[in-house]
């Protein structure tokens, strides 16, 4: 049953800018250079768990095209995000911009419907801000899903990649979400990154991918994040190649980054929704079509797949600090 849709929003941050908080609201909303306080992320924490009686441990972050998983969510509540305090609003085309808290065969899940992309605009610990807020409000593992260009010449559009790793483009360049003094709340100043995709998890997922028949289109491989919009040369793509790169896309690598930090298990797959053009001689070009029309098509092999993750994370009961 679907419960309702919240049309409520900016008091709480009206609130903080009239004294109601405890912090100035120009410093608070303003300086894209820093990283929201911990006060503010709890703000908007506090106003979704005032707004529903679930109480979600695990969140799912829903790539371009791949939304309709929170549709399937009963008993929800939905928060588009410009009526959630402090939140940022999605601007792409096949990201609704809603949070969506329900049940999935039972299990509660609150579900990013749309994400936040630095091409966009926004910083990188902007993009990933919703990721402590999930946190704060007691989630412990986190599905991330995303629209990727196939590098590996083994893949076909329309398969599954399940990312065993990733390679932080950004932060070779000195850019991270966690740039900025660092809160000790959530997690320590310097944060390991081997293992930030769950072994277990990925494990488990592919000896039960077999039940579900996607045996045959699910792989594992290594994603980069590039900052976009634009999508990749020729030479670009050569490049990402010889460093053992699978698949290509412009998000995930922020939100991994903020939710290992914070002690969150993480899973996350990659629909490879075209294959990137490593050839100079022709006429095809990568298109956001392409990518929304293949996510549209793979749509119900990505909810079994998200629908076995969600019940393999809920049978595991993992809290923070179990590693
Ligand atoms: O949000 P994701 O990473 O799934 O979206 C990908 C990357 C760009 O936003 C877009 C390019 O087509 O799809
Ligand atoms: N490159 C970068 N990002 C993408 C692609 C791509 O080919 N496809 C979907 N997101």
């Amino acid at each position: 049953m679907e419960r309702k849709q919240h049309q409520n929003g900016r008091a709480g941050l009206r609130a903080l800018a009239s004294g109601g908080g405890s912090m100035c609201l120009e410093q608070t909303v303003s300086g894209d250079d820093t990283p929201y306080p911990y006060e503010v992320i709890k703000e908007s924490a506090d106003f979704l768990l005032s707004r529903t009686k679930l109480r979600p441990k695990i969140g799912v972050i829903c790539g371009s095209g791949l939304g309709a998983l929170a549709e399937q969510l009963e008993d929800r509540d939905i928060f588009p995000y410009d009526t959630i305090p402090n939140f940022p609003v999605s601007t792409v085309a096949g990201h609704a911009g809603r949070m969506v808290i329900g049940t999935l065969d039972g299990v509660a899940v609150m579900c990013m419907q749309g994400r936040f992309h630095s091409y966009e605009g926004y910083p990188l610990w902007k993009c990933a801000m919703p990721v402590r807020v999930m946190k704060l409000m007691g989630v412990d593992q986190l599905l991330v899903t995303n629209a990727a260009g196939g590098i590996n010449r083994q893949f076909n559009i329309g398969d599954i990649m399940i990312i065993k790793d990733h390679i932080n483009m950004q932060g070779f360049a000195g850019d991270s979400p966690l740039r900025g003094r660092n809160d000790e709340r959530y997690g320590p100043r310097f944060p390991a990154m081997n293992n930030a995709y769950d072994r277990t998890l990925r494990q488990k997922t592919l000896e039960l991918v077999k039940e579900l028949g996607l045996q045959d289109v699910v792989r594992e491989g290594v994603y980069v994040m590039l900052g976009g919009p634009t999508y990749e040369t020729v030479a670009e793509l050569n490049l990402l190649r010889v460093v053992g790169v699978d698949a290509v896309g412009m998000s995930t690598v922020p939100e991994v980054v903020v939710a290992r930090h914070c002690g969150m298990r993480v899973f996350a797959f990659s629909l490879i929704t075209n294959m990137c053009i490593i050839e100079y001689e022709t006429e095809a070009k990568a298109s956001h079509t392409e990518v929304i029309e293949t996510a549209t098509m793979r749509q119900k092999d990505l909810q079994k797949l998200a629908r076995l993750i969600i019940k393999i994370m809920s049978e595991d009961g993992y809290e923070a600090g179990d590693e």
